[in-house]
């Protein structure tokens, strides 16, 4: 697949997920609003409706950035409360709805957010629907003197730390992307490295999957419920 057509696969969902709430927006409602290439695209699908609903909150200063050009009003979550609806794209997501998170280093900001609504809707690209999760190197939020302590403590659990050089996420802090091994267990998995001490928290969205995946396919968006 080229980047065009992965980039047309990305429209289209972002175009699908604004079909599937529209007609829950009222006007008060506040909508969650991840980060990422798909959700830029959500964001410009969901301009022309933005008198519709009251704003959104952003899980980065980039989201934040794109929603205020739009036009759309930004609310800090501490005001908003309860969020109805999420919507956020995903580096892998299983066929339970896990994922992984975090390639573009927002994993924390997304995980309150997605914490604070009532419904994850994950929009992606056919590509990133995989049998097992891992396979994409899984990123680690960790504050900065406890990098090296996390590193040697993921090696223990048979990762191959790698730094990300010059990333400083959005809360200040660092990002370690763990390579060389499938997840058995991603919830198990998820707990675990968020118990060791320095972690902020890892990009396994496990405990908080998605309830509805808008996947792009060749053959069309696919609208997906997980079996659980
Ligand atoms: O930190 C970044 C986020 O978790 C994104 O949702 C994820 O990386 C997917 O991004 P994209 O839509 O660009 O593939």
């Amino acid at each position: 697949m080229t980047s065009q057509d992965q980039s047309e696969l990305k429209r289209a969902v972002a175009q699908a997920a604004v079909q599937e709430i529209r007609s829950k927006l009222r006007r008060d409602t506040v909508l969650g609003v991840g980060s990422g290439s798909t959700v830029n695209l959500f964001i410009e699908a969901l301009a022309p409706l933005r008198d519709d609903f009251a704003g959104a909150v952003a899980s980065s200063t980039e989201t934040e950035r794109r929603l205020r050009a739009a036009g759309i009003e930004v609310f800090d979550l501490n005001q908003a409360g309860t969020l109805s609806v999420y919507v956020d794209g995903a580096d892998e997501i299983d066929h339970d709805f896990a994922m992984i998170k975090g390639g573009g280093a927002a994993l924390t900001r997304e995980k309150i957010v997605a914490a604070c609504a009532k419904e994850f809707i994950c929009i992606a690209d056919g590509s990133k629907l995989v049998r097992q999760l891992g396979g994409f190197p899984l990123p680690v939020e960790v504050i900065p003197m406890a990098r090296s302590y996390v590193a040697r403590e993921m090696v223990k659990l048979g990762f191959s730390p790698v730094y990300r050089q010059g990333v400083v996420t959005d809360n200040g802090h660092q990002i370690i992307d763990l390579f060389d091994q499938l997840i058995d267990d991603a919830r198990e998995m998820e707990t675990r490295i968020n118990q060791i001490a320095g972690v902020v928290t890892n990009g396994l969205f496990a405990h908080r999957g998605a309830d509805l995946l808008l996947l792009g396919t060749a053959e069309g968006v696919q609208r997906l419920i997980p079996e659980r």
